[in-house]
């Protein structure tokens, strides 16, 4: 049977979600027996002309439908874009009907994370524009609990809803280490929960 993997699932144009992601993905390696997927979306472009490589110049690949519709778990990262999730991200998850309408997602759990330049800018308006669709899917939503002690300490991102990140104007904040820490629990979180409703589905068909 192939290993169970949490698909790590993130926009980044300037690296800081992308980095994220990383701590994110550690977090999910952290339960044995679970594997961190990375995976990344293209640009959008307002050209109809324009077209992406089919496989990025550098960093994640690209996500597929059947990377999304095998994950044990999905954790879904974006950066604050007018308070809401970037339009990348959201145009693929428009592409996910197939799977919406045989239920592939249902009871696979799920969390979302975003990095912004101002810290109230919009960080918990994303994070939830990225769970509305994740619950349509059936998904279980899961937050970062208060027993994570980042969440009473932090002086930057960090929010029961997923983890952010704090960027500053320029985006010349480096990830604090409350904002890791709680990346890493994060990650860790969703694969545990991955772990435990797995078992639970099995031959549940989808
Ligand atoms: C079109 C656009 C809209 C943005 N809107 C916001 C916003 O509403 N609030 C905010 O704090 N930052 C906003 N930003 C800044 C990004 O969220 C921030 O630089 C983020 O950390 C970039 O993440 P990345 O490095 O993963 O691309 C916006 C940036 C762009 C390009």
């Amino acid at each position: 049977m192939a290993q169970p993997y949490v698909l790590v699932l993130y926009y980044s144009r300037h690296g800081k979600t992308e980095a994220m992601a990383r701590h994110i993905a550690r977090g999910v390696e952290r339960i044995s027996g679970m594997e961190a997927r990375l995976r990344t979306v293209p640009a959008v472009s307002a050209d109809c002309e324009a077209s992406a490589a089919t496989i990025p110049d550098s960093g994640a690949l690209y996500c597929s439908s059947d990377d999304l519709k095998h994950c044990a778990g999905l954790i879904l990262g974006s950066p604050v874009r007018f308070g809401n999730m970037a339009a990348p991200l959201k145009y693929f998850l428009d592409s996910t009907s197939p799977l919406w309408l045989t239920g592939a997602l249902i009871d696979k759990p799920a969390g979302v994370f975003t990095s912004s330049s101002s810290l109230h800018g919009g960080q918990e308006t994303t994070l939830m524009s990225m769970a509305l669709p994740l619950l349509h899917h059936g998904m279980v939503f899961a937050g970062i609990p208060y027993s994570e002690a980042g969440l009473l300490q932090t002086q930057s991102g960090g929010t029961p809803y997923g983890a952010s990140h704090w960027s500053g104007n320029n985006n010349q904040n480096a990830l604090s280490e409350a904002e890791t820490n709680l990346c890493q629990a994060q990650g860790e979180r969703v694969a545990r929960l991955a772990e435990a409703l797995t078992s639970l589905n099995d031959g549940v068909p989808k």
